[in-house]
């Protein structure tokens, strides 16, 4: 999320007066005159629509708490698992995609709350931070833990349903599911592995890998070795998500003690990681598309989008780098997924 629509979603949260739309109509101030005024508006204003209208602030600050920016990590190794068993089995469940969907989502979301509450109890989110939801007290640290195990508990719920729609065994489900939401909070939960500059390899691995497998696994009811291979360019792709945020913060979390693996190379390695990350994925889709199927040149759509990225990573332009990478990660994975779709039968390595 932007700094600046951040901020303005936390005073709409926090200062109901800043918000045009409520704060002129609730707010008993003080006239030209110097006398309390209580404007007209207030009395008309029912204390239904009032509450009505707390509910919906303090849902949008659960939504942002979220940062659904990033969701687009999560949701194409789903679209990706999904299309691959689609090309092996011949068809998707539609219900067990959703399923699977909403479970990895969750998973997802409880990891970035979990981040949100640990970064703040040890102090290395501080004003200038890209998550700001409990240094600006937009949601009080009691919410945030009680949303987060809100939403392992729905993703337990979830795994259960997914159980009994897919024909996978329960042990092959549990150990994938369990590991999913384990990396998810011990990624800052726990020992803290993005303290220790291990974050980089959680994420290479729960996004890529681990999700991808999942979705193919629970459409199929076997695991496979394909998904692992297939997931190979989106799991860089999103590690580069990671990557640059890191680098972006490289200063603070130095200060805060932390180490990361962009604290360990340094900027200028760091330059060279993001495009390693950002490039070899279009290199292995031009071997795709050259030696297999021409619809795998798709996502070299968007090598304009990666240039771009580039140029702005090496002028040190950080501020916003994550959020349009995750952008392009969103672009990149679709077109992953529709040059699969497209590809002639029997055209794709299946190893
Ligand atoms: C297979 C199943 C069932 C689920 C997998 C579900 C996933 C993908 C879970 C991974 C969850 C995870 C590791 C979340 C961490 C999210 C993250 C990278 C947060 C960013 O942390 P910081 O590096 O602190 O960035 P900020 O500085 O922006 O807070
Ligand atoms: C909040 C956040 C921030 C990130 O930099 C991420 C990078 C990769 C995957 C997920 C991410 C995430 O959820």
């Amino acid at each position: 999320m932007a700094k600046e629509q951040y901020l303005t979603m936390a005073e709409k949260c926090i200062l109901p007066g800043v918000n045009g739309h409520n704060g002129q109509q609730w707010q008993t101030g003080v006239n030209n005159f110097g006398k309390n005024n209580t404007t007209p508006t207030t009395t008309r204003m029912s204390r239904r629509a009032r509450v009505a209208s707390d509910v919906r602030q303090k849902c949008a600050a659960y939504v942002l708490a979220l940062r659904p920016w990033s969701f687009s990590a999560s949701l194409t190794p789903v679209a990706l698992g999904s299309v691959l068993a689609y090309k092996l089995e011949g068809s998707v469940d539609l219900l067990i995609l959703m399923v699977c969907a909403v479970t990895v989502l969750v998973v997802h979301g409880a990891g970035n709350l979990v981040n949100t509450y640990y970064d703040f109890s040890k102090g290395i989110d501080h004003k200038k931070s890209d998550d700001r939801t409990l240094v600006d007290e937009i949601l009080a640290p009691q919410d945030v833990v009680m949303f987060g195990a809100l939403l392992y508990s729905l993703g337990c719920l979830c795994a259960t349903l997914l159980y009994f729609l897919s024909t996978m065994k329960l042990e092959h489900l549990a150990l994938i599911y369990f590991g999913g939401l384990s990396s998810s909070f011990l990624y800052t939960g726990g020992i803290g592995l993005k303290y220790v500059a291990l974050g980089d390899v959680v994420i290479l691995i729960t996004f890529g890998p681990l999700a991808v497998m999942f979705a193919h696994a629970v459409q199929v009811g076997y695991l496979s070795v394909l998904p692992l291979v297939y997931a190979v360019p989106l799991a860089l792709n999103t590690e580069a998500i990671l990557h640059s945020n890191n680098t972006r913060d490289m200063d603070s979390d130095k200060h805060a003690g932390i180490v990361t693996l962009a604290i360990l190379i340094g900027p200028t390695l760091s330059y060279v990681l993001y495009n390693f990350l950002l490039f070899v994925p279009y290199v292995l889709f031009c071997i795709l598309a050259t030696r297999y199927t021409i619809s795998m040149a798709l996502p070299l759509l968007t090598l304009p989008m990666a240039f771009s990225l580039e140029k702005q990573f090496r002028s040190r332009f950080y501020a916003k780098i994550p959020q349009k990478t995750a952008k392009l990660n969103l672009l990149m994975g679709l077109f992953y997924v529709f040059g699969i779709i497209l590809a002639p039968a029997g055209s794709l390595p299946l190893l």
